[in-house]
């Protein structure tokens, strides 16, 4: 099938490159000149595993391309993918600007029929927007359908979320651009649930706002745990060996962060109000994630008392692990925090350094993370990244004036960190 995908960025770019794998013919449109340009030469704008290979493979079988061209896109395919930004406003609110422009694009060159789908997250009802806005700045009056299909990949793990994806979601107006779309996701052998445009919409939204409230609730056990002297990973195990509850987003730390969480939280309470409910729920979802970080902020300063001119090693700048995306990330939130404390900062990220030195320039960045603790007053991990288990504890201990290590992610065991000398301090143990 001919695919094109407008916006080619985390979604647009994995989506894509998956769409080729299993034998569509697939265009990738974003008016991003240097961003094309470097994608044509064979360059990644973003770092994510697999990724690289798959785009080489399929560009080198003929099936993926990319263009700075709408008008290219669109004339070459059957299906329309919109995956470009979403971004909140000041207020809460989404910014639906990119969407509205993009639908207008598309309109104004489409010469036959067409599928648009809405792979963005948006808020309930944009869909009947973007069928509207295509029908009036359509100058060739022809025929087409409007679908939601939103994206659940997490990024660190999109090629293989989108290679074997729990569920597909389609959401449309009328029956007609089913078979086209049950075509298109056939290859990848997924449940497929059809419902109405307004439905596919508000099951993005309710599952990342539904994942949010676990990492909250855990994180709130994590406050009890302290208080007791209880351990919240035995907890969270515990609780979620019963399938109903289940095991994942159940890991307390220093709350959620990235490009989609906040943002679809605060869009979710928007939309809520904006149809007369006030969702307090997820609100509180948002305190407890703030005050996890203050919470954590306070475990460091009670400790080391004054930050000025301590000097504080921080493992992780990434949002999560197996990422080098900062945006919203709770390590750089962090990291400022201490900064304004007037602490200096030696940090380290395996993959995110590139994209941190832009948005944190005041700190040292180190390349070897055994290099990081060197005169360090405290380590600090921050992302959970899996070698950052493989630090080399000994060498930590020798070269720091003190081996004080705070583990936002609870990455090592408390009592073999106490075995080995450190004064060690978690979250929830
Ligand atoms: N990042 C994720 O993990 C993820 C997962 C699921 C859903 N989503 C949703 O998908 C959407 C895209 O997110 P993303 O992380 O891929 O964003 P991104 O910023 O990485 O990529 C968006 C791309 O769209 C391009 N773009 C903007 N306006 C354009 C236009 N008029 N024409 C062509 N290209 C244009 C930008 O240059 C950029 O390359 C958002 O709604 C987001 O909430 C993101
Ligand atoms: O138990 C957990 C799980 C996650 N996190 C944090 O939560 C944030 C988000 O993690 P994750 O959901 O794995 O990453 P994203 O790539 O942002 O993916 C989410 O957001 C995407 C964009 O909407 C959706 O497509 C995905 O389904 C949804 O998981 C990160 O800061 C994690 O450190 C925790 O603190 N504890």
């Amino acid at each position: 099938m001919k695919l094109c995908i407008i916006g080619t960025g985390y979604v647009g770019l994995t989506t894509g490159a998956c769409f080729a794998e299993v034998g569509h013919d697939v265009t990738c449109v974003d008016n991003d000149e240097a961003k094309v340009a470097l994608l044509q030469a064979g360059g990644m704008p973003i770092y994510e595993p697999g990724l690289e290979e798959l785009v080489h493979k399929n560009v080198a079988a003929g099936r993926l391309r990319f263009t700075t061209s709408i008008a290219e896109g669109v004339e070459r395919s059957l299906v329309v993918f919109i995956a470009v930004p979403t971004p909140p406003l000041p207020d809460g609110s989404v910014d639906l600007s990119y969407i509205e422009k993009v639908a207008r694009e598309i309109a104004g060159c489409m010469t036959s029929y067409k599928v648009v789908v809405d792979k963005s997250t948006v808020p309930v009802r944009t869909g009947e927007k973007v069928a509207e806005t295509i029908r009036r700045y359509c100058r060739a009056r022809v025929d087409f359908d409007v679908v939601s299909n939103p994206e659940f990949l997490r990024e660190g793990y999109a090629v293989e979320d989108l290679m074997h994806p729990d569920r597909i979601v389609i959401g449309v107006q009328s029956p007609r651009p089913v078979p086209v779309m049950r075509e298109i996701y056939e290859p990848f052998r997924a449940p497929i649930i059809v419902t109405d445009l307004n439905s596919a919409e508000l099951i993005k939204h309710a599952s990342n706002s539904f994942l949010a409230l676990k990492i909250s609730y855990i994180n709130a056990i994590s406050i009890l745990c302290e208080a007791t002297g209880a351990n919240v990973q035995e907890v969270a195990l515990g609780m979620g060996m019963d399938h109903r509850i289940g095991r994942e987003f159940l890991q307390a730390g220093i709350g959620f962060g990235g490009s989609c969480f906040p943002k679809d939280l605060s869009a979710f309470i928007k939309i809520a109000e904006q149809l007369g409910y006030d969702f307090r729920l997820l609100k509180e979802v948002q305190r407890i994630n703030a005050e996890q970080m203050d919470r954590f902020v306070k475990k460091i300063t009670d400790t080391l008392w004054v930050l000025k001119d301590k000097t504080i090693g921080v493992l992780g700048l990434a949002f999560k692990q197996n990422t080098d995306d900062v945006r919203m990330s709770p390590a750089i939130e962090l990291c400022r925090r201490l900064l304004k404390e007037g602490a200096r900062l030696r940090v380290h990220d395996p993959k995110a350094m590139p994209k941190a030195r832009a948005v944190l320039p005041e700190a040292t960045y180190i390349e070897d993370m055994n290099d990081v603790a060197e005169g360090c007053d405290a380590l600090v991990i921050a992302t959970e990244w899996e070698i950052f288990k493989k630090l080399d504890l000994e060498r930590a201990r020798r070269v720091m004036t003190h081996p004080i290590m705070f583990d936002g992610r609870n990455l090592f065991d408390p009592r073999e960190m106490e075995r080995l000398g450190w004064i060690y301090k978690s979250v929830g143990r």
